[in-house]
Order: C-alpha cells, then structure tokens, then sequence
C-alpha cells in the first residue's frame, strides 16, 4: 500500500489583526511534501499575511504551527522555519541594494563565512541563478541596487533556492513573477515543477491564475481573511477561480482589431528619439493614444519612460513632450510610495497646486478627493489617514494609480503598473485607461504581461536598448512581439 504524502505543514486556527483590521480569522492550511499548493484571492484578502505567519516573520495572534509533526507554537520565528527548510520570496523585494548580489547571497545564507565565503557565495548564487534563468546577463559582483527590478526578482527567487548546510523543504513565492517578462516567469514555472516533481514543496500566490492552473496541484482561495474553497487545480477552470475569489466585475474584453483606425491621428503629445538608434525610427504618441512598450523586461523600456518623464521638465534633444505627464512607478518601494506618509496624502500629492487657497491647501478639497479615489479603486482599508504601510501590496499599487489618474496630467507613463493588482481591480482599471484615452488622455504603458497589449492602439518592441519593431494593434501576435524581442524585426 502506497503511504499518503508526509505533511510538511500544517497551519490550524490562524488568527491575526493589525487594529481594527481582521487580517486572518481562524485559516487552516496544510502542505504535504511534493505538493505546489496555489494561494490566490483578491487584494488583501490575507494571503502575505498568512505566508509572514508561516515564514517566521509575524507571530499569529492564536492557532498552532505545526512543521514535520513538531508543534512549534510560541517557539517559531524565521530562524526556526529556517532550521525546518522554510523559505520565503517576499512580495515587496528583501535585498540589500547596496550590497552585491554575492554578499546579499551571504546575508541570507550565514554559513557561508570563513576564508574564501565571498567565492563560494558568488559560484552558489551564479549556479542557481544559471538553472533557474538560463542565459541572464547577472553577474555575482553586480550590486544589487544597479539592476532593475526584473533582475532583482530573479536573485531573490535564486537566493530562496540556493542550498547551504540548511535543506530546502518549502519554497513560498509571493507574486515571483510580478516583474519578469513571459519568458523569464516561463523558466521560472518550469523550474518550479522540476523541484516538485523531486519532492520539494511551493506555495506559489499569483494574481496571474494562468500560471497558477498551470503550475499547482492543489489551489486554495481565500477572502477576507478565511479559506474560502481548496481543490485539486484541475477541478477548477479561469472562470470558477475568478467567482470563488468572489470577484464581482464584467470582464470587458479588449476592443476588437477590425474596430480600430490603422490611422494614427491627433496631435503628437509625445515624440522620442533612443539616443543609440541605428535607424530613424522615433517612439510617437499620440493625443488619447494608449502605446504600449514590449519586449523583455529591462531593455529599455523603464528607460525610455523616464527620459520622456524628465522631458517634461526640462529640454531633451531627444524627446519632446506637449502636456502635463504623471508616471506610476513599477518599483513602488523605490520610486512610488513615500513610505511615512498616509494613504490620503500618497494618493493626492500630485493633485495639491490645485487645491491652494489663500496659499494654504484646501484640507477639505484633499480629504475629498482621498475618499473619492478610496471608493473608485476600492482601497482596502478602513481608513485613508492610515499609514500606506498599512496596505497590501495590490492596495499600495491601487493608491499608485489614484495618484495619477486623479491628477491633471494630460500624459500618464506607466512602468509595469499592475505589480500586484488583482484580477477584478485589473479589469476594471483596463476599463478605465480605455474610457479616459477616449476623452483625450494619452497612456504610454510599458507592460511584462502580453495580453495587456491587446489594449493598445500601437505597440514598440524594444530590445537591446533600441526599438525593433512597430506595429498597430491589428498586427498584433504575441508571436511578433516574441520574435522581434529576440531577433531583430524585418
Ligand atoms: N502591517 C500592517 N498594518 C496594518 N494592516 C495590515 C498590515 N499588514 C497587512 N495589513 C492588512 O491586512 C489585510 C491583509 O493583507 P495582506 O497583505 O495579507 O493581503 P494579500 O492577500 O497578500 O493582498 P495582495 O494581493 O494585495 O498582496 C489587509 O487589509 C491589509 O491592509
């Protein structure tokens, strides 16, 4: 007779709350060796709470913790789950940015000490990265705060994987695949179900409920703090997952190509030249346009949004921009959200020269328009004069978008917005985008997740720093954007 799966975890009774707000009530959660378990639900429904309980990073308020039959209860802290083989990529990136990505290999590793620890970090770090990623351009002695995000996501994921004098039972993934393109996050799924298959246990939370089908044996959903369905993955379709997250939202699909002008007509509000551009293509958008940017993450695109962001303030032989920009940043930690300041103040700073009366700010003009855009994203909070700390990841990227889509900017670039976002928010949001270039408003949208292009009315493919190819969104496939993102463009 075949034994049943050694469970590895099992987390009973879990509850946790932040104030007022009831982050866990009562969730059980068991994990068997070999399993890849998919935790999907909508922003702020408890899942990285969850995962920092089971991490060791934040103690539960009550429930057990129970790993490889031990009941660990008070005892558990990160040193403990690592002890146990528990590792977690965290959804907001832990590395250390002025460190190299060899020594933040050390950090997370501390037996890697003694003479020569700097070698052996770099020849471990650059193994897992070349499994995990063939073909990245990372180098050990690279320092991390110089790479983009995409590439800071794969040494995090490469540093969870590495194996030192601790084993490596349970790998959990919050949103690894936020910032890699579909190639990249394709390598990454592949990996992850070679480990599995070996015996290696993931939980893997992901907005993107393609992958999660695709990669988990067993997906549990959650809402509002509880489990609200388990299942083996193949008992659910996109559909049922998307109702039994109890997302309540008509999925508008993109328009359809034959009802799109190939023309591009309008007032240009933006026209870039690439400074190393062999021939005379230029980036053109424009007014009420959505133009999407393509290719693989991090080869030119960020760049090429923030020389037309600075453009706008000051002369660039290069760039020329006709109208007031706002940009919501990818990387929210590091460029978006002011981490001291409350929601309110995050989502209306864009917008205070407007509300200036007798040279103060119109408090009550701000609080109003806070409270509006807290309706229209529908932030996840109980109060907007809360610390934006206090927000899930999906929810801090939503205040991202108030910021901009409730200022007076004419142009909004966007640098992979959706980090995060949920599956209904998304939806919704893409609604919006469309609704307000049909108004005029001109979107530059630089996305890693190729069905957002078939929101686009023009689509630039970049690689290698340069534009490789352009086309309308009738000439649309991802097969083009995938060819020209490795081969130069006909
Ligand atoms: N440190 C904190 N202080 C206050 N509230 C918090 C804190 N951390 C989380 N919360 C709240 O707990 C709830 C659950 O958040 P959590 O981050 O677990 O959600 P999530 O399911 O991971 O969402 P997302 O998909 O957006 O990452 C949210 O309402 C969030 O605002």
């Amino acid at each position: 007779m075949t034994q049943p799966p050694r469970e590895i975890v099992n987390l009973g009774n879990i509850a946790k709350a932040f104030g007022a707000v009831r982050a866990l009530a009562g969730v059980d959660l068991a994990v068997a060796a070999g399993e890849c378990v998919g935790l999907v639900g909508h922003n702020g429904a408890g899942k990285s709470t969850l995962m920092n309980v089971l991490a060791g990073t934040l103690a539960p308020d009550s429930g057990s913790i129970v790993i490889d039959g031990k009941d660990l209860g008070r005892r558990y802290d990160v040193r403990v789950a690592h002890q146990h083989g528990i590792r977690c990529v965290f959804q907001e990136l832990s590395l250390c940015p002025n460190l190299t990505v060899a020594e933040n290999a050390r950090i997370f590793h501390k037996s890697l000490t003694g003479f020569g620890w700097k070698r052996r970090a770099a020849g471990l770090i650059a193994a897992k990265l070349d499994e995990i990623f063939p073909g990245h351009d990372i180098q050990p002695g690279d320092t991390v705060g110089d790479l983009s995000i995409g590439r800071r996501q794969m040494v995090e994921i490469a540093r969870a994987f590495t194996v030192t004098d601790e084993p490596l039972g349970l790998v959990i993934l919050d949103e690894p695949t936020s910032s890699l393109d579909a190639v990249t996050a394709g390598q990454l799924l592949g990996f992850v179900r070679r480990l599995v298959a070996g015996g290696t246990s993931v939980i893997l939370i992901s907005h993107m409920l393609g992958e999660v089908l695709g990669a988990c044996s067993r997906i549990v959903v959650m809402k509002d703090g509880g489990v609200v369905a388990g299942r083996p993955a193949a008992d659910f379709t996109r559909d049922s997952l998307v109702a039994a997250m109890g997302t309540v939202v008509e999925a508008h699909d993109a328009p359809a190509a034959a009802s799109l002008t190939a023309q591009r007509q309008g007032s240009v509000m933006v026209k870039a030249r690439v400074k190393i551009q062999p021939d005379d293509r230029a980036f053109v958008a424009h007014r009420g346009e959505i133009i999407g940017l393509a290719g693989l993450a991090g080869h030119g695109q960020t760049k090429m949004l923030l020389q037309i962001y600075a453009a706008a303030t000051r002369r660039d032989l290069f760039a020329e921009v006709a109208a007031p920009i706002a940009i919501i940043a990818g990387d929210r930690q590091t460029d978006g959200i002011f981490p001291l300041w409350s929601i309110g103040e995050n989502v209306t700073i864009r917008s205070l020269p407007r509300m200036v009366r007798h040279f103060l700010i119109d408090q009550t003009a701000a609080r109003a328009m806070a409270a509006e855009w807290h309706r229209q994203m529908r932030i996840k909070t109980p109060d907007m004069d809360h610390n934006i700390l206090s927000l899930s990841g999906g929810n801090q990227q939503k205040a991202l978008f108030a910021r901009a889509l409730g200022s007076d900017a004419e142009i909004v670039l966007m640098d992979d917005p959706m980090r995060g976002v949920d599956v209904g928010t998304k939806l919704e949001v893409y609604e919006r985008i469309r609704q307000e270039a049909g108004a005029g408003r001109t979107f530059l949208w630089y996305t890693t997740e190729t069905d957002e292009l078939a929101h686009c009315d023009h689509v630039y493919v970049f690689r290698n720093g340069i534009i490789v190819d352009d086309f309308p969104r009738a000439e649309l496939t991802e097969a083009r954007v995938l060819r020209a993102s490795f081969h130069e463009a006909a």
